[in-house]
């Protein structure tokens, strides 16, 4: 692998229940190099966006352990006044919902001129023709004009539009996207993706992409690494994921994907939900419980990522036994050599 733009190790980021904490982001490790896009993918309550706050140190009550190394620096160790001109500067993050992410009684220009004066972009001079620019940069049409709504005068497409300049405008060196898309029509979703991908490539950065709709990821990653119960579960490059998904995990979200073939039939269905974090068993494959038929000793204790092939790691064992339920004739034949197995232990 190249230079690494960000290169996380272990990050441990625990919530307080009860007044005990429990780690929502649980040993993730990972690494993003400039121009690459990194997908981070799973259920909700998985720990995607937990893992993008503890990067970019947005967490308030949370504790925070493991290694941020960011452009040679690690961020878990910088004080909050450097973490100040890193964040919207150097690494810049799109928001999930941009009415949050923006200042509703401020004027849009304005708020982008303040993010150039807060990171000495530009010069005072040049700051208002800049922000013009970005505007029309993002494809914002009458970018004068649009410079001075304010955020609720705007479609959804445009806010986050406008997000998207604010985050670029100190052309940031890691881009976090935490579902850029999700609060967007299917139509502007595309364009916004788009947009994303071309300002990457512009401006040479690394994005972390968090998503839970795997077709985004498939457009746009060139890595994905597949987060369940607070721990990536399998990393590889996109491609790979893609045709030879080994998780069981992996493998049930993408066979909930819907596919031609399966047209006129039921699409698969994780059963279950992420667990809480107070009621998580650690020591084990996290997933098990959500695929009981697969045998217990399929799975590992305390599973850990392991290279399977150059650059495709995946946790736990349990890979090697598991079928999908709704594959019938899998699920049948595995069935035959169990009833097989089980009237082979009763003869002896
Ligand atoms: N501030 C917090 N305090 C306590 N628990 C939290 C906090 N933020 C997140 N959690 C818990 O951490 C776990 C991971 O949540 P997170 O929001 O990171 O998931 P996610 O994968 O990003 O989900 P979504 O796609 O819904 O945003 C969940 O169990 C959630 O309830």
């Amino acid at each position: 692998m190249g230079e690494e733009l960000l290169s996380v190790k272990n990050l441990t980021t625990s919530f307080k229940i009860d007044g005990t904490y429990y780690p929502a982001v649980d040993g993730v490790s990972l690494d993003i190099q400039p121009n690459e896009v990194v997908a981070l993918v799973g259920e909700s309550g998985s720990g995607k966006s937990a893992t993008a706050f503890s990067l970019m140190k947005l967490h308030r009550n949370a504790r925070i352990e493991g290694q941020v190394d960011f452009e040679g620096k690690d961020l878990l160790k910088i004080n909050e006044k450097k973490m100040n001109t890193i964040r919207g500067g150097e690494m810049a993050m799109i928001f999930q919902d941009p009415m949050t992410a923006l200042n509703p009684l401020m004027k849009i220009k304005l708020q982008i001129m303040e993010t150039l004066k807060i990171h000495k972009t530009k010069a005072k001079s040049e700051r208002e023709s800049y922000a013009i620019e970005l505007l029309s940069r993002v494809g914002i049409p009458n970018p004068e004009r649009v410079g001075e709504a304010f955020p609720h005068e705007l479609s959804g497409g445009m806010r986050q539009r406008v997000v998207i300049a604010i985050a670029i405008a100190n052309r940031p060196r890691l881009l976090i996207a935490d579902e850029p898309t999700t609060a967007l029509d299917v139509t502007i979703q595309a364009q916004i993706l788009d947009l994303i991908r071309e300002l990457q490539e512009d401006l040479n950065s690394g994005v972390l992409l968090i998503t839970h709709d795997l077709g985004v990821v498939a457009e746009m990653a060139d890595r994905v690494a597949v987060m369940y119960a607070g721990q990536i579960v399998e990393i590889a490059p996109v491609k790979e994921l893609f045709k030879y998904p080994k998780h069981p995990y992996t493998r049930s979200l993408l066979n909930s994907l819907p596919h031609e073939e399966q047209m006129g039939s039921r699409l698969h269905v994780i059963e279950g939900v992420v667990p809480a974090l107070n009621k998580m068993d650690r020591d084990s494959c996290r997933f098990a419980p959500r695929i009981p038929w697969i045998p217990a000793e399929a799975h590992e204790h305390n599973p850990e990522l392991r290279e399977i092939s150059p650059e495709h790691y995946v946790r736990c064992t349990c890979y090697k036994d598991f079928y999908l339920k709704s594959d019938p004739d899998i699920g049948l034949q595995v069935e035959q050599e169990q009833m097989e197995n089980g009237a082979e232990e009763v003869k002896e």
